[in-house]
């Protein structure tokens, strides 16, 4: 598995492109909504890995809740993966809780799977696989 992005969870996705893009000295190569997820990305290529900004695109977005009850920051790990299938059979077998088993489409042309942060010592892990 290799980092594939770092999902931050931010208020307003204004304010935080150009934070970043600031902070980066680049700017974002790609917007996206993913309605089914609730969020608006913005990514940034930052060497192997990217940085995915997440605004919640309605109020009973994961994203929205995780911000009142935390606040802004680090909301998720995502690692690449060559078969998200396999890796779905493989992890549920060392006892790892899946969210949903069942990969959906994410940003960036992805299938994507969460596992439960309870399971991963508190930490939101996404699983992604680029679609062929
Ligand atoms: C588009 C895509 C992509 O890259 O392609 C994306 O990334 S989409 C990214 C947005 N989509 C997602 O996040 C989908 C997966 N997430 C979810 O299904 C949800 O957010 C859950 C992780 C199941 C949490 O939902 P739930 O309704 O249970 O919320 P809750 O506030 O009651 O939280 C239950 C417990 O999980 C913790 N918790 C919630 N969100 C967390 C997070 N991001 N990281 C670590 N812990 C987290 C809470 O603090 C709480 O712990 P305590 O019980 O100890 O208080
Ligand atoms: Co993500």
């Amino acid at each position: 598995m290799k980092l594939e992005h770092i999902g931050i969870a931010v208020k307003s996705l204004g304010v935080s492109d150009e934070l970043f893009a600031k902070l980066l000295g680049k700017e974002s190569y790609k917007k996206e909504t993913v309605e089914r997820e609730g969020v608006v990305t913005s990514f940034y290529e930052t060497g192997e890995s990217k940085i995915e900004l997440l605004e919640a695109s309605n109020p009973e977005s994961p994203i929205s809740k995780f911000i009142d009850k935390k606040g802004e920051g680090i909301h998720h790990l995502a690692f690449g993966v060559e078969n998200i299938y396999d890796e779905v059979k493989r992890l549920k077998n060392e006892g790892f809780q899946f969210i949903s088993e069942e990969p959906k489409e994410g940003a960036d042309n992805k299938l994507v799977v969460f596992l439960h942060p309870k399971s991963t010592n508190g930490v939101l892990v996404e699983l992604c696989q680029e679609k062929s």
